[in-house]
């Protein structure tokens, strides 16, 4: 007898990509479980014409998907971590982190080959305090515009001719098989990519064990404990995907790295520091060491000032 479980998504493009890959992903360790998604509007996706910043954030595009999950509709939900906030709501847990994509930003553009090839004062389409605190760092000159809605949105507006260039996640444009636009991968020391950036994650109802267990098989280890020391980070920052905070951690040969910034939005000034540590011991310890390092570094940015430079935001 096969056992129905069933994935709430929102019905942009890329999160069906993603649900659908948890989906393929459980069927395939599971094949006695039958997974169907249930497709919800949230309200990050109905305001478009607003920064997200001003909409009260955090959360925006989650809180149905966890309502649905109350009400017993749906048993998980699929998410970029790059979206999910630093606490999850009573009731709910973080179960599984999958394995990362390209976590760098992409820049995209029909007449460009990269940032420094724009022309000055050359307009650029980005809705993301981060990524427009980092690049008007390095190009002071640029005129960053909003640009808001899903990626197929954001491409249509650059194709007709509103901006010079814009920039969006690498992650979203491969997993649409949109790669043949990126025409840079932004590197990190310009351009620092988003706390979760390019990793999926999976939230059930907390203590629902017999799902977390069917899970673990697309847990993947790398990706969870780069993602906890960023997370770490954020949470005592008080950030989300917000806030012109990047954060990003790299674990080669069990040396965990990670590197935060805080930048302010005009450019003006940008805040970084970077730490490392090495991981020992099972895994559960390993992740509250990643944690610890998130933290110092959190730590270290708030001692140079970093909550000034958030509360102008
Ligand atoms: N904030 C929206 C969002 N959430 C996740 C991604 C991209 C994919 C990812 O980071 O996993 C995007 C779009 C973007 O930043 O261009």
């Amino acid at each position: 007898m096969s056992q129905i479980v069933r994935i709430a998504t929102r019905k942009s493009p890329l999160a069906l990509w993603q649900a659908e890959f948890v989906k393929a992903e459980l069927e395939k360790h599971h094949p006695d479980l039958q997974v169907e998604l249930v497709k919800i509007s949230t309200k990050g996706d109905q305001i478009l014409d607003v920064a997200l910043s001003k909409v009260g954030g955090k959360g925006l595009f989650i809180k149905e998907l966890e309502v649905a999950m109350e009400a017993g509709e749906a048993d998980m939900a699929v998410h970029s971590m790059k979206d999910v906030p630093m606490e999850m709501p009573a009731g709910f847990e973080l179960a599984t982190i999958c394995e990362r994509e390209n976590p760098f930003d992409a820049f995209v553009s029909n007449d460009f080959d990269s940032i420094d090839d724009l022309p000055q004062g050359a307009v650029l389409g980005t809705s993301s305090l981060r990524r427009q605190a980092q690049i008007l760092a390095h190009r002071p000159d640029l005129d960053v515009r909003f640009l808001r809605g899903n990626v197929g949105t954001r491409l249509g507006k650059l194709d007709d001719g509103e901006y010079q260039a814009i920039v969006l996640a690498c992650a979203g444009l491969i997993r649409l098989d949109l790669q043949a636009r990126i025409r840079q991968e932004i590197p990190g020391n310009l351009s620092l990519p988003a706390v979760g950036q390019g990793a999926v994650g999976i939230e059930i109802r907390a203590g629902d064990i017999a799902l977390k267990e069917r899970l673990q098989p697309l847990s993947h280890e790398n990706t969870t404990l780069r993602v906890s020391a960023e997370r770490a980070m954020n949470r005592v920052l008080n950030g989300g995907c917000e806030v012109p905070i990047a954060g990003y951690a790299v674990l080669d040969d069990q040396v965990l790295k990670l590197e935060g910034r805080v930048g302010a939005v005009d450019g003006s000034k940008l805040l970084k520091s970077s730490a490392e540590m090495t991981l020992t011991g099972p895994v559960s310890q390993q992740i509250s060491q990643a944690t610890d390092l998130g933290h110092m570094v959190a730590r270290d940015l708030l001692s140079q000032g970093a909550q000034a430079l958030l509360a102008e935001q």
